[in-house]
């Protein structure tokens, strides 16, 4: 049986702020550091073990990594960082406030921007400053940076570095722990769990939480929970509300 742990950053400053994020490269708020504290414990006293790692280009996702593994006495073990395992492009409502934008919006429209399988937000445009096509970390790749995007697009980019590069890694026997963010993991969970498109709109990860996903040499799963001080954590799903 192979076991695989995926995890959400902990808790980040604009996460505490209410403000879409999407690839603005936001650090952990103080509650985030401490939920990735919290998380390395957890996975040492339950007695796991990682021989390789993933995360983003975002700071919030690498920063609880780095503090999972410095927990764990990992820091040595290869860490892997992709664009590809960044969060959903949140175009231009990035920035904004999401209850304020609610308010102009009305509840409906904003929960299909955050929710909706094929409705992206209003793309970014060229010429904003928070367009990230200028960053130096995407140089080279500048053409595969978003101006906005839906969650298959993010799931379709995600699942491009599932296949290529942690699928192989599992199937050698590599113990993996992901490190991303609340839509590339929602896509993932979607994909392993074959969850259709009208019952992914309920399903939140929340942030700085281990979720385990023991998986058959096929790499299909057989069960996944979340994990607590004391092993798998009872009452809690991936289905946990909006917030
Ligand atoms: O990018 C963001 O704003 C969050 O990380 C995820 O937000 P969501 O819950 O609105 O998808």
């Amino acid at each position: 049986m192979i076991k695989i742990v995926l995890i959400r950053h902990g808790q980040s400053q604009w996460n505490l702020e209410n403000r879409f994020t999407g690839w603005t490269d936001i650090d952990l708020s103080p509650t985030g550091f401490e939920e990735a504290r919290i998380a390395g414990g957890i996975l040492l006293r339950n007695g796991y073990v990682f021989d390789i790692a993933y995360t983003s280009y975002l700071k919030r996702a690498i920063r609880t990594l780095w503090i999972i593994l410095d927990q764990m006495d990992l820091m040595w073990i290869p860490v892997f960082k992709t664009w590809m395992l960044n969060e959903r492009h949140y175009g231009a409502l990035q920035g904004l406030n999401k209850a304020e934008t609610a308010l102009k919006y009305g509840d409906e429209q904003v929960h299909e921007w955050r929710r909706s399988v094929h409705i992206r937000p209003p793309a970014l445009q060229l010429t904003d400053t928070r367009c990230e096509r200028s960053d130096r970390r995407y140089a080279g790749i500048e053409q595969c940076v978003p101006l906005t995007e839906n969650l298959d697009d993010t799931k379709a980019r995600a699942l491009v570095y599932w296949n290529e590069t942690i699928q192989p890694a599992l199937k050698s026997g590599s113990r993996v722990l992901i490190a991303a963010h609340g839509n590339t993991l929602r896509a993932l969970v979607q994909y392993l769990d074959q969850i259709p498109e009208d019952g992914i709109a309920d399903l939140n990860i929340p942030t700085g939480t281990p979720l385990v996903y023991e998986l058959d040499d096929n790499l299909k799963p057989l069960r996944h929970y979340f994990l607590g001080e004391s092993g798998e954590v009872e009452g809690r799903s991936v289905t946990d509300p909006l917030t």
